[in-house]
This record gives structure tokens, C-alpha cells and sequence, in this order.
């Protein structure tokens, strides 16, 4: 009789050094992998304040040549405490030659993006490819966003947003902590 709950034979590494080995295409990014916690601020015209928020975000891989994306983030009253769940997305980063990215994103309030840019040494550059719209979303038409490994532990992020009517300018900064949870 076959076992009713296998085990996936083939699960994501969350480290460069664990198996499986990263896609060679991959290699300007593995110091990505992992998980990563940290704050930030947003705004936006149409908003009446700044506000402040934490993050986790997640890579992982299973040896091709596409990293699996994953953020959730929460907003911050004015002591750090957690005040109510924010943002959340989830994707794929696919990896071309000469560390071109393709990247799809979706996010629970109807937005999916398809991104492209490039990827150099732990630093990543997307903007946006196409942008497809549930019928209630709000109006949201580009965004650009920049991440950047300042040290193997440390992860700046950045978020330009075309939305609302508004042109293409900040929405998110954020700097974020590398933790040991895979
Ligand atoms: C860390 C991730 C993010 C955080 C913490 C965040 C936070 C916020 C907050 C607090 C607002 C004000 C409305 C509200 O209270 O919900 C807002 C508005 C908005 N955000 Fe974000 N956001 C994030 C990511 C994104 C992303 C990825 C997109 C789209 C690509 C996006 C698009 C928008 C739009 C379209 C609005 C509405 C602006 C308006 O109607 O005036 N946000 N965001």
C-alpha cells in the first residue's frame, strides 16, 4: 500500500550550502536565500500619514533556476507594537542568462505583477513588465523595486509605486535582518 502522506522528496533549501546546490543561473543571487525580518516606512501622496511597519521575507529554492518569494508584512504603532497585518505577497524570481530576472507576483488584493530587470552582486533592480488587475483592486499601473545586500546579513529595500492616478514615486523603504528560521 503506498503511504498516505509522502513526504516531498525534493524540498526547498533555504541556504547555499544545503542541498539542494543552487542552479548555477542562480548565483548572483543565493546570498538572498533565507529568511528576513526588519522595519521600514511607507507613504504616498493620496495618504494622509507616513506610516511604519515590519516584515518577513522568505527565499527558498529546489535546485532550478528560479527562487520562491514570499513576504508579509505587518503595521507598526508609534512603540513598534504590531497594530495589523499589512501587505502580503508571494511569487516566483526566474533567473536568465547574463542575470536578467523575470519575476511574477501576486498579491491578496488583486494584483499580479510581472516584473523584469537584472540581478548583480546581491543587488536586484525589477520594474514592471505587466500588471493584471482583479476587477475590484485598486488602480495600481507600474512599480519599481530595488534590493540590495549592503552586507551578508543586512537587506535595503525600496518600492516606487505608480498607483491611484499618482505617478511612478516612493512607497516603501525598508531594511532588513537576516534570521536563522529557514
Ligand atoms: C511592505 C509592503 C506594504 C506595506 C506595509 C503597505 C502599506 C500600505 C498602507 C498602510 C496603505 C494605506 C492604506 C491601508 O491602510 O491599507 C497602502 C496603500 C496602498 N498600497 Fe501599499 N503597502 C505595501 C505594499 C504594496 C504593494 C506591493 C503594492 C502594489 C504593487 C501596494 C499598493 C498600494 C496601493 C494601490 C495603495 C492605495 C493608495 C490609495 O488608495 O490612496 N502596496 N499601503
Amino acid at each position: 500500500m503506498s503511504d498516505p502522506a509522502p513526504k516531498h522528496p525534493y524540498p526547498d533549501a533555504f541556504r547555499p550550502d544545503e542541498a539542494p546546490a543552487p542552479h548555477a543561473l542562480l548565483a548572483p543571487l543565493t546570498g538572498l536565500l533565507g529568511t528576513w525580518v526588519g522595519r521600514g516606512r511607507g507613504g504616498y501622496p493620496t495618504l494622509a500619514e507616513e506610516f511604519a511597519y515590519a516584515q518577513e521575507v522568505t527565499f527558498s529554492h529546489d535546485g532550478r533556476p528560479f527562487l520562491r518569494y514570499e513576504a508579509r508584512a505587518w503595521l507598526l504603532d508609534t512603540d513598534d507594537a504590531p497594530l495589523r497585518p499589512a501587505a502580503r505577497e508571494s511569487g516566483w524570481w526566474r533567473l536568465q542568462p547574463e542575470g536578467r530576472v523575470e519575476a511574477l507576483i501576486t498579491q491578496p488584493t488583486g494584483i499580479a505583477e510581472i516584473l523584469v530587470g537584472s540581478a548583480g552582486e546581491g543587488t536586484v533592480e525589477l520594474s514592471t513588465h505587466q500588471m493584471a488587475l482583479t476587477p475590484t483592486a485598486k488602480e495600481v499601473t507600474a512599480s519599481r523595486r530595488r534590493y540590495d545586500l549592503t552586507d551578508q546579513d543586512t537587506l535595503t529595500f525600496v518600492h516606487d509605486l505608480a498607483a491611484v492616478g499618482q505617478p511612478l514615486q516612493h512607497h516603501l523603504a525598508a531594511e532588513l535582518r537576516r534570521t536563522d528560521k529557514g
